[in-house]
């Protein structure tokens, strides 16, 4: 058989190494470039030629994937099929290999996680987003699948609830597929009427099938009615094997010759397809039903990927050496013999060196996690960072001891964070004396200095509520040089130096509102921070003109500021946490709702089933269902019962959250009120209510809408993608396979006449 570079153009051929706990690397290995396979010759392995110099069959293929996910082996083998695909050129994408060694895994896997999802979903998946791609390009693409099941002679149209067995080819249903959902339907329907062996472990098809994408497209500008039409099948082939081998000990002879005849029938073909004669026409039709129904898609021109399954032990190798001849046959490829060179005591220090590497290696890899990882803050979560912070401020308030702060924190992190509280100590102290300076320098303008601590300040804290902090104290500085008087001249003046602020200072001593001023700015420089802090709390932007009003208030109605600050503190935090845990009591309802809805659903195909089976005159199918049936209502009133437990736990933290609130809007209201009598009593007017001012940052109410939002934000997105509408169908799907295999195994009994409950 000659291979040509038109033939390995279009016939790729891929081969996947099943995973087992001991592999036999001896017999089989691949080479670096991923596409050499080497192979035991077998005759050696008789015990009289142990002693000879090992031979290997080299296999070349496009790649093997060993320990490799879905994903790769989709975007491995796939890429380019669906580009031809688009252009018109039909396809074939067959998995083989032995029984149990991972064609279904590879094909479709749809019992597991839609992240782990085979080729087949995937391809439905691109082709229609491809087709939606198109449509957008003024081009009409019509996609219909077709799902059947071939046996040695029988074939069972899958899209087709039971009795689905055909008698000729050409009733293979197509149905029309507008989403990516409905081919998922399609793909789980069928899945679920496929033929299994019994008592295996795992799924185990009995039968091949193929998945057949139908495509039409149609230029919209074009004049001509010209319609591209093309085919992609998907095929997971029956398994092969030796009668007698332990990964098809359940299956029955039948089931074994089946999985034999198909792949052997396949290899004739292609043996006739790639000699050139036109042998195949006439041998397309004598051969099995699944040749016959690929018919045209046989062809040169089609585009053929091939992806071998084998498994690495002594028991499979016969059957590992006829899966690679296989794949070089239709590969067009021949194997060749290689002998390994190996000399036994080069061989033997080669591994002791490599495990002296290896050794060193490891030690280096470990000092490399030790060293290289200083920066831990950086990988640090925000909870996790908020939790240390708030232990360092716990320890620097005594309330824990050193020894408790070394086990809860890392220590480079705390250190971290002791000198971040540092530097915005420093950086507070700094600004208390800047304001105290611009009071004293009516000339100057605040904005650039303000702006770079603004920016300093922010960079020094990942904590946000700080940074509001520390920017509500440089705007309250800006607008308190804004109401200086009006004498001030604007901005261009520098900084002065330390030794004009000193003189500067002492001609502010001789005024003796500002001596007064100052005095009470050192009075009050101890419980500053947290003053200032409670007023972006509370009252967020103050009007320009309210500024001094306020200062003075926080200055002589110390006590009763403070109180009214501590209980709105509280409360906030307790509602912020109340409302955490209302959300998550919400999505737990949310859970047990979908789960009454799924027991609503099990009951009422339980109750299908009944009807089913008493119409077909089932005797005693009423007694035996009608448990099932009561297993289910039991569930369902348990969940039931669930949801109504769960409502009310959501209610009662609906409560608690209202309950926080109302305090907060009262210490809050509480607050302005002393303040507009303050003033009432001191200017004779009210200044005016604080809570209307542009900018008031924190309202409790905006604090929990805020969390809400980023909550349904976060939600809107991980909903909204592609990927996770289409994840969810699939998962939605699974029930399917279930349900379709109930319904095919009922009608079995009945069509047997075994039903014996
Ligand atoms: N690469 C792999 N990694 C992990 N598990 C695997 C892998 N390949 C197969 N399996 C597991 O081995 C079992 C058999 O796989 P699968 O059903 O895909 O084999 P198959 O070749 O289609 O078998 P059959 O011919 O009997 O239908 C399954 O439980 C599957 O999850």
């Amino acid at each position: 058989m000659k291979s040509t570079m038109a033939e390995r153009k279009y016939t790729k051929i891929y081969f996947r190494i099943f995973p087992m706990e001991k592999m036999l690397w001896d017999y089989l290995k691949i080479l670096d470039d991923h596409r050499t396979i080497y192979i035991r010759c077998l005759q050696q392995l008789a015990k009289s030629k142990e002693h000879m110099m090992p031979t290997f069959w080299t296999f070349r293929t496009d790649c093997v994937f060993f320990q490799n996910t879905q994903k790769q082996i989709y975007d491995g083998v796939m890429p380019e099929v669906l580009d031809n695909v688009s252009q018109g050129h039909d396809a074939v994408v067959m998995a083989y290999g032995q029984t149990g060694s991972g064609k279904s895994l590879t094909i479709s896997d749809l019992h597991n996680r839609y992240e782990d999802r085979g080729i087949l979903p995937r391809v439905a998946s691109d082709l229609l987003h491809m087709k939606a791609e198109a449509t957008k390009n003024n081009m009409k693409v019509c996609i219909q699948v077709s799902y059947a099941e071939f046996s040695r002679s029988t074939v069972n149209d899958l899209l087709k609830p039971c009795p689905n067995h055909l008698h000729n080819l050409k009733d293979i249903v197509k149905i029309k597929v507008k989403t990516v959902e409905d081919a998922f339907k399609a793909i789980f329907k069928g899945e679920g009427r496929k033929t299994f062996s019994e008592n295996s472990r795992y799924p185990s098809h009995s039968c091949s099938s193929i998945f057949t994408f139908h495509i039409y497209m149609k230029k919209l500008e074009m004049q001509e009615n010209a319609i591209r039409k093309c085919k992609l099948h998907v095929i997971d082939l029956a398994g092969a094997d030796s009668i007698g081998n332990f990964s098809c000990l359940f299956k029955n002879p039948q089931e074994v010759g089946a999985g034999n005849l198909a792949k052997t029938q396949l290899e004739q073909f292609f043996l006739v397809l790639c000699s050139n004669i036109p042998e195949h026409i006439r041998i397309k039709q004598r051969l099995n039903p699944m040749i016959q129904y690929l018919g045209d898609s046989l062809k040169k021109a089609t585009i053929f990927r091939f992806v071998g399954h084998i498994r690495v032990s002594r028991e499979d190798l016969l059957v590992t050496i006829s899966m690679l001849r296989f794949g070089e046959l239709i590969g067009g490829l021949k194997a060749t013999k290689y002998e390994l060179r190996v000399d036994k005591a080069v061989k033997h220090e080669q591994v002791i060196d490599l495990q002296k590497q290896l050794t060193k290696l490891k030690l280096e890899n470990k000092y490399n996690a030790i060293l290289m990882h200083q920066d831990l803050a950086k990988s640090l979560s925000g909870e996790r960072f908020a939790h240390i912070e708030r232990t360092v401020n716990e320890y620097l308030q005594n309330k824990i001891t050193q020894l408790t702060l070394l086990n809860v924190c890392d220590i480079n992190i705390a250190l971290e964070i002791l000198k971040m509280i540092c530097k915005k100590f420093e950086e507070e102290k700094t600004m208390e004396r800047d304001s105290v300076v611009s009071a004293t320098k009516p000339k100057r303008s605040s904005s650039g200095s303000n702006k770079v601590q603004q920016k300093s300040a922010r960079s020094s804290h990942k904590s946000s509520m700080s940074d509001k902090m520390i920017k509500r104290t440089t705007d309250e500085k800006g607008t308190s040089d804004k109401v200086r008087p009006s004498s001030a001249k604007p901005s261009k003046e520098k900084v002065p130096s330390v030794h004009e602020t000193a003189s500067k200072r002492s001609k502010i001593a001789s005024s003796t509102s500002l001596i007064k001023q100052q005095v009470a700015e050192k009075r009050r420089s101890s419980s500053r921070l947290s003053l200032r802090s409670n007023e972006a709390l509370l009252m967020g932007h103050i009007p320009p003109e309210s500024t001094e009003a306020w200062n003075l208030y926080t200055q002589e109605r110390q006590d009763e500021y403070a109180r009214l600050v501590e209980i709105y503190k509280t409360n906030e935090a307790a509602a912020k946490v109340a409302y955490k845990t209302y959300l998550k009591e919400l999505g737990n309802l949310r859970g047990i709702t979908c789960r009454v809805e799924k027991h609503r659903n099990d009951l009422f195909m339980a109750k299908m089933t009944r009807e089913f089976q008493q119409a077909m005159g089932q005797e005693g199918a009423r007694i035996v269902l009608s448990n099932y049936e009561k297993c289910v209502l039991k569930e369902l009133q348990k969940s039931e019962q669930d949801q109504v437990d769960q409502q009310d736990l959501v209610l009662k933290c609906q409560v608690e959250v209202k309950t926080h609130v109302n305090i907060c809007k009262e210490q809050k209201k509480a607050l302005n009120d002393d303040f507009n009598a303050f003033c009432e009593a001191k200017y004779h007017a009210p200044v005016g209510d604080v809570e209307s001012s542009e900018g008031m940052p924190l309202n409790i109410e905006d604090v929990l809408q805020e969390e809400d939002e980023e909550e349904e934000i976060k939600v809107c997105e991980v909903l909204e993608t592609p990927e996770d509408l289409e994840a969810e169908a699939f998962e939605k799907f699974k029930d399917l396979i279930e349900i379709e295999q109930r319904k095919k195994k009922l009608y079995e009994m009945k069509h047997r006449g075994w039903l014996t409950y």
